[in-house]
């Protein structure tokens, strides 16, 4: 193994790998990160109107537990065995309404508790495909949605966000905000707030669902933005470039800006490093896995390299609305995202009104990049509008076929 750099050596903050990674942490290199004050829920959620509220048992818990960090598991996504055609779901739908070309679909008719397992197995296809899938009217209550979750993959507990205060749903999140506090919004840049969910985890999660029990009749929307979408908006040359790097997902400012609320941690925050590109174990198709939210760190660069090629990709993800869709959710609306490829983010315009979601959350694969995922696979992993193109016969842009040398230009 190469020798290690440590920040007095390298002096230029470089970090190569994981093992320079865990002495520059030693070193306290990444010790600058400024903490997180999540505007998802409010950590001061009162007893007011308890009595006339139907879901104050879902309302924000934090207990005072420690759990144990967690450990590598084995996950098989059901996508797998998920028919291509879907035709099982797409037939129990009364309507299949693609929300935009690139991500986001809405089914409609169809009872969530009434599906088969081969039903949910395309849904679990259509979810890694579009990114995001919608549903309206669900009545199915949270137990029956960690029962879906749980089909997809073991759930995730949050180390730090709330639970219901209803024993026994450790493994809810909860997204609760009221007339008691008013989001402050000027306390964050519209582009940090994205993120696809902990990803600092070593298994961050797949085919997560997030339903609304209580919102307001306008507001409160939230966004999803593909990363598959970005990943094929980029140059070949740039797509190779971020094929070969990994970066650093940190739960740290989150933990911190929890600490500084006074919450208890239930799980000391991790740093992990992930491919920059990953690619879905089940579509085949590369994906764009950074996001502002906890991504700090492209390994192996200089830092101002780092700083401005994830800048210009959170960027890209919270400006191009090319690649988003953005839901206006009814009390009942559920989404279900796959977390591996899209990130979201949601708006806080609707104070003093109350907003109140439910979400499970399974633990998908450890994100595999290009180059693991074609030697474990034996295919090559593929750009999914290349696939798109070609699937319509249309002709590929120069754009994506290698820069033009521009001769001549300066002759
Ligand atoms: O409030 C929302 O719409 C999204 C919250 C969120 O990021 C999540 O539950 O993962
Ligand atoms: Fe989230």
């Amino acid at each position: 193994m190469a020798p290690v750099a440590t920040r007095e050596e390298s002096g230029n903050g470089i970090i190569g790998n994981v093992a320079e990674l865990k002495k520059a942490q030693a070193n306290k290199l990444l010790d600058h990160e400024p903490m997180f004050i999540n505007p998802f829920y409010s950590p001061s959620a009162g007893n007011e109107n308890d009595d006339d509220y139907q879901y104050a048992k879902y309302k924000p818990h934090f207990p005072v537990v420690n759990w144990k960090p967690l450990t590598e598991i084995e996950v098989t996504d059901r996508g797998h065995l998920a028919d291509s055609s879907k035709a099982a779901l797409f037939s129990a739908a009364q309507k299949v309404k693609h929300l935009t070309p690139t991500i986001g679909t809405e089914l409609v008719g169809i009872d969530i508790r009434q599906l088969t397992n081969q039903q949910k197995d395309e849904l679990a296809l259509l979810v890694a495909e579009r990114g995001v899938v919608f549903f309206r009217d669900q009545e199915l209550n949270i137990h029956e949605q960690l029962d879906i979750a749980r089909y997809f993959g073991p759930l995730h507990k949050h180390a730090t966000t709330p639970v219901p205060r209803e024993p026994g749903l450790e493994e809810v999140h909860v997204v609760y905000n009221d007339a008691a506090r008013r989001p402050d919004a000027s306390a964050f840049s519209k582009i940090e707030l994205w993120h696809s969910d902990v990803t600092y985890e070593i298994q961050p999660p797949s085919t997560t669902s997030l339903k609304v029990i209580t919102g307001p009749g306008y507001g409160g929307d939230t966004l999803w933005s593909s990363g598959y979408a970005l990943y094929s908006s980029l140059s070949p040359g740039m797509q190779t470039y971020l094929e070969g790097l990994t970066a650093l997902h940190s739960a740290v400012a989150q933990a911190e800006g929890s600490r500084a609320a006074g919450l208890h941690i239930r799980r000391e925050p991790i740093e992990t490093v992930h491919p920059v590109v990953r690619v879905h174990p089940v579509t085949g198709w590369k994906s764009v896995y950074v996001n502002p939210g906890f991504t700090r760190r492209i390994l192996g660069v200089p830092k101002s390299e780092s700083d401005t090629i994830l800048n210009f990709l959170f960027h890209q993800i919270a400006e191009n609305v090319d690649f988003q869709v953005r839901f206006h959710w009814e009390p009942n609306s559920i989404a279900f995202w796959d977390n591996r490829v899209v990130t979201h983010t949601a708006t806080f315009d609707f104070w003093p009104q109350t907003r109140h979601a439910l979400r499970a959350t399974p633990h998908g694969e450890r994100p595999e990049s290009v180059e693991d995922y074609e030697s474990r696979t034996g295919k090559v992993a593929k750009d999914r509008q290349i696939e798109i193109w070609k699937e319509r016969g249309i002709e590929i842009p120069q754009s994506k076929k290698g820069p033009s040398r521009a001769r001549g230009y300066n002759d």
